[in-house]
C-alpha cells in the first residue's frame, strides 16, 4: 500500500470477532473503524421497510444505489444512519440476520457496496491517519493491497459458544442450536460469494479459538505492529 496511512484488513467467520477485536484494536491503535457488514445490514433494513423484494436482485441493486446510508467510523461509537435516522439496532434483529445473505450473495449489490467501502477506507484513513476495515472479502477484493491483511478465525464450537451467550445470556448453554443457524447457515451462503474460510496468500491467520477477547485484541495488535511497524500511529 503506497499511502501514507494505516490501512489494516480483517475478514473472517461468522462470530469470530471481527467486529468486536477489529474495533478495540482501532481503538487502541487511535484510527477509523469499518464495519462493512453493517453496510450490508443497512441495505436490507432499507429493502425490507421500502417492501423491496430481496429476491429481485436489479431492485435490490437500485436501492443500494439510492440508499442515503452514512457510516459513522469513530471506534468508540460507530454508527448506521438512514435519511438521518439511526438504525444500529435495527439492523442487528433476528429479521434482518436471517435476511442479510440474500443481499450479500446479490452480485449486483457487491460491486456497489466494495466500491463505497473502497472510497469510505480512503476517506477515513486520510482523516485520522489509518482505518481497520473488516468484513469477508476486505482481504481479497476490497483492499487487497492493504499494509496488514488478517484472517481472524475460531472453531466453530468457540463462534456458536460466543455468539449464544452473546444472544442468550445465561440460557447461552441450551441455546446453542437456535445459533446454529445465524452462524454455519450464514456462513454457507455468504461463502458462496466471498472466501473468508481460509487465508489467501499473503493474509495472516489468527485463531482465537483458545483465546479470550483481550488476548484476541492483543494478537491483532502484535500483528499489526510486526506488519506495519513504520505506519502504527505514535
Ligand atoms: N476471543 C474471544 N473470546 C471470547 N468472546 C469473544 C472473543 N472474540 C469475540 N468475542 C465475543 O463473541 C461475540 C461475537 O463477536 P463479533 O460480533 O465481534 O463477531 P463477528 O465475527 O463480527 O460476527 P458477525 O460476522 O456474525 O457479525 C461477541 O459477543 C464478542 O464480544
Ligand atoms: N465485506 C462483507 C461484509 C459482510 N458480508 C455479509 C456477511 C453477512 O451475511 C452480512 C452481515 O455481516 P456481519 O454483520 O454479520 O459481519 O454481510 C459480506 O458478504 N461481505
Amino acid at each position: 500500500m503506497s499511502s501514507k496511512h494505516l490501512v489494516v484488513a480483517v475478514d473472517g467467520p461468522s462470530g469470530s470477532g471481527k467486529s468486536s477485536v477489529s474495533r478495540a484494536a482501532a481503538k487502541a491503535l487511535g484510527v477509523g473503524y469499518l464495519d462493512t457488514g453493517a453496510m450490508y445490514r443497512a441495505v436490507t433494513w432499507w429493502c425490507l421497510e421500502e417492501g423491496i423484494d430481496l429476491t429481485d436482485q436489479e431492485a435490490v441493486a437500485q436501492a443500494t444505489r439510492d440508499i442515503p446510508l452514512e457510516m459513522g467510523t469513530d471506534p468508540a461509537s460507530p454508527s448506521v444512519h438512514v435519511g438521518g435516522r439511526e438504525i444500529e439496532d435495527d439492523i442487528r434483529t433476528t429479521r434482518v440476520s436471517e435476511a442479510v445473505s440474500k443481499v450479500a450473495t446479490n452480485t449486483l449489490v457487491r460491486p456497489l457496496l466494495q466500491q463505497l467501502q473502497r472510497d469510505l477506507i480512503d476517506q477515513v484513513a486520510t482523516e485520522t491517519g489509518g482505518v481497520v476495515a473488516e468484513g469477508r472479502d476486505i482481504t481479497t477484493v476490497v483492499a487487497p493491497d492493504a499494509d496488514v491483511r488478517i484472517l481472524l478465525t475460531a472453531s466453530v464450537e468457540a463462534r456458536l459458544r460466543r455468539r449464544s451467550k452473546e444472544l442468550h445470556g445465561h440460557a447461552a448453554e441450551h441455546a446453542v442450536e437456535a445459533t446454529r443457524d445465524q452462524i454455519v447457515r450464514r456462513d454457507a451462503d455468504d461463502s458462496t460469494v466471498s472466501d473468508f474460510m481460509e487465508a489467501a496468500e499473503g493474509v495472516t491467520l489468527v485463531d482465537t479459538s483458545d483465546l479470550d477477547f483481550e488476548q484476541s485484541v492483543d494478537a491483532l495488535l502484535d500483528v499489526v505492529r510486526s506488519e506495519a511497524p513504520d505506519k502504527v500511529p505514535a
